[in-house]
């Protein structure tokens, strides 16, 4: 059995080798703790505070973050060093400063042994070292805390925390009292996130505002909903209540969209916040999860895009189609029909969609014609099942159905949507019976008016019942002011009002963090010359991108961009490293994704003038400005 043993006067830690126990006993530690503890005391501009009580034994706070410091010859267990970090980042929270409040990203658990220890494994969530690793690892990583702020933080546990108690050296924390605090005036704040926006670090690792970290420590007793306009910092939270959760939770946790680049983007950036925990989520297209669930249960589930395709066609080509066309000539509109509102909405008896509101579709169909859509619907899924295909509604239903025959045998701990307004009405069931409605199981985030597919349900169709449970989230940290009145003036309809019942905020409603920014309005003839005549002026012409509705134009821009010599690379392959390069791709590639500089060509008119057609157009639009950090070029012809 371990031994308790005396520390600092109190009862702390375990430790086993009888020697040391005897050692301890005369002296209130052993030789290898009391140099361990000396080393720490020594660092320059380090604070330690050592423990009264068992968990842990000190904190070190440094530039580089918050060490929960555990001595152990003996490996802890996973509860003890899950317990010790809970909680000082417990004690932590609310420490603020003009960058915002501090996150548990900087809190790190270390685990020290006396060299020679066995059986210590790198469990992945804290750090082991050996006593003489002690000094490379005090010197590593990248400064996140300001001197001041590493003060600030010392203060703050010297004061909140009973069994803590404050050892440092005052030789090498040269300055610590009368300085001034880590609190400074509000209008000193817009300054300092300026600067802190070219500072080497991330800042939204570090701090949060008061808002996104409520929503991140908060418990909700069921299915929780995070909305706000474009660049207020959804997906940064997510990030952030994903780590939260997996601290304070075993098994795994699930990040999901329906948005393409996002769970490679999502995951990158969960890496940079906290590689500890990046084991324990997996992050995943919605279509891909469903896909994988059925492969692993033995059922097809591959979906053959050109039959899917060559199905629709057959059946657009038939008699079937004439009375839709007479209607509205479109062939994208008829197939969004079927896609989205059908389909997507897991609608299976025509007296259903006789009757079906049709939200944001424009086009009113009298009884008559939904008849005809019908049969039309009923065609197509008798095409598909003809050439054996599946569509990609058919997957997500499919992995439904089987989740309802059997559930996960290990459910996820916590389920996190992104970019939720995208989801189709059984993509948001399948999620919700993938997380259930337990605590803290399922958090949906999104923003009405960046919808760029249609949708038109509401989350009581899936079961999920918020019951007041959402926050708002009005600060936008990623568009510069100019930018922010330029998108916000678009009149981009925000449909979560009506469809999900919570309040919800548009992007002229947001409070820009940052000011200045420049929009450039272009009208002219030669567009291609003057578009590569701003790009070449900027600062940094490759933080930067050209963003299209349509593929072809994509495509086009790319060669105008590669044959000026202007090396180019594609949105799919954008990530927060990627240099040396202007981006270019469509506007549906474009989430997830932001620039210094965002270049929005004319296009050829496209997609007709009814009121759906310019709702939809607006709200691409509003999500292509808004990739934009500080500098927006539009050109009109
Ligand atoms: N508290 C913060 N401090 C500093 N920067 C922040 C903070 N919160 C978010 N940011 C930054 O603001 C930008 C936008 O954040 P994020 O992408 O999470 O917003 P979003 O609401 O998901 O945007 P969108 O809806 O447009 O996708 C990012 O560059 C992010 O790093």
């Amino acid at each position: 059995m371990p031994t308790a043993v005396e520390l600092g006067g109190a009862v702390t830690g375990t430790f086993h080798p009888r020697d040391e126990q005897q050692d301890r006993s005369a002296t209130g530690e052993p030789p290898w703790m009391r140099r361990v503890l000396a080393r720490m005391r020594a660092e320059d501009g380090w604070y330690l505070l050592r423990s009264r009580s068992a968990l842990p034994d000190a904190v070190l706070v440094g530039p580089p973050g918050v060490l929960v410091v555990l001595l152990r010859a003996e490996p802890p267990d996973l509860a003890d060093t899950r317990a010790a970090f809970v909680r000082v980042a417990e004690l932590l929270a609310g420490v603020g400063g003009p960058r915002g409040l501090l996150t548990e990203a900087v809190v790190r658990t270390v685990v020290v042994h006396p060299e020679g220890a066995a059986g210590f494994g790198r469990s992945g969530e804290h750090l082991v070292l050996g006593e003489s690793e002690l000094d490379r690892a005090l010197r590593r990583g990248d400064p996140v805390l300001t001197a001041e702020e590493v003060r600030a933080v010392a203060r703050h546990l010297d004061d909140r925390a009973e069994h803590l108690r404050p050892d440092w050296n005052p030789a090498v924390v040269p300055g610590q009292r009368g300085d001034p605090g880590l609190f400074e005036v509000a209008d000193v704040r817009a300054q300092r996130v300026e600067r802190a926006l070219d500072k080497p670090f991330r800042d939204w690792r570090t701090f949060l505002d008061d808002t996104q970290l409520g929503v991140v420590r908060r418990h909700y007793s069921g299915p929780a909903r995070i909305t706000g306009p474009a660049g207020t910092g959804k997906s940064v939270l997510a990030l952030h209540r994903l780590a939260y959760l997996a601290r304070r939770t075993t098994g795994r946790l699930l990040f999901t969209t329906h948005v393409h680049n996002l769970p490679r983007i999502a995951k990158e950036d969960f890496r940079s916040l906290a590689p500890q925990l990046e084991r324990r989520i997996e992050f995943v297209h919605l279509h891909a999860l469903a896909r994988d669930l059925l492969a692993a249960r033995g059922r097809d589930a591959e979906v053959d895009e050109p039959r899917v395709d060559a199905a629709f066609t057959a059946v657009w080509r038939s008699p079937l189609a004439e009375p839709l066309r007479a209607h509205r000539p479109s062939k994208h509109y008829w197939r969004a029909e079927v896609e989205r509102v059908i389909k997507g909405r897991g609608i299976r008896e025509f007296e259903v969609y006789r009757t079906l509101a049709r939200r944001g579709r424009g086009t009113h169909l009298p009884a008559a014609v939904r008849s005809q859509v019908w049969r039309f619907y009923c065609e197509y899924e008798r095409e598909l099942s003809e050439r054996g295909a599946f569509d990609h509604n058919d997957v997500l239903m499919r992995a439904l159905a089987e989740l309802g025959r059997h559930p996960l045998p290990r459910p996820y701990a916590a389920v996190v949507v992104d970019e939720v307004q995208d989801l189709t009405l059984v993509g948001l069931r399948l999620v919700h019976a993938l997380s259930g409605d337990g605590p803290n199981q399922l958090l949906l985030i999104g923003d009405g008016q960046q919808q760029v597919y249609p949708g038109g349900w509401r989350l009581s169709e899936a079961g999920i019942a918020l019951r007041g449970r959402g926050e708002i989230l009005r600060r936008n940290y990623r568009n510069r002011g100019a930018i922010v009145d330029r998108a916000g003036a678009l009149p981009a309809i925000n449909r979560f009002d009506d469809l999900d019942g919570g309040p919800t905020v548009n992007l002229a409603a947001a409070h820009p963090v940052l000011g200045g920014g420049q929009v450039v309005e272009w009208t002219g003839t030669d567009q291609e010359q003057a578009l590569l005549t701003a790009l070449r002026a900027l600062d940094d012409p490759t933080d930067a991108v050209v963003l299209t509705r349509t593929r072809a134009a994509a495509d086009r821009w790319e060669q105008v961009l590669r044959a000026a010599g202007i090396p180019v690379q594609p949105l799919d392959r954008w990530d927060r490293r990627s240099g040396g390069c202007c981006h270019v791709g469509t506007v549906h590639r474009a989430k997830g994704t932001e620039f210094r500089s965002v270049f929005l060509p004319d296009e050829q008119h496209h997609g007709g003038d009814r009121g759906d057609e310019r709702e939809a157009r607006e709200r691409h639009r509003l999500v292509a400005m808004t990739r934009a950090r500080d500098y927006l070029w539009i050109a009109t012809r």
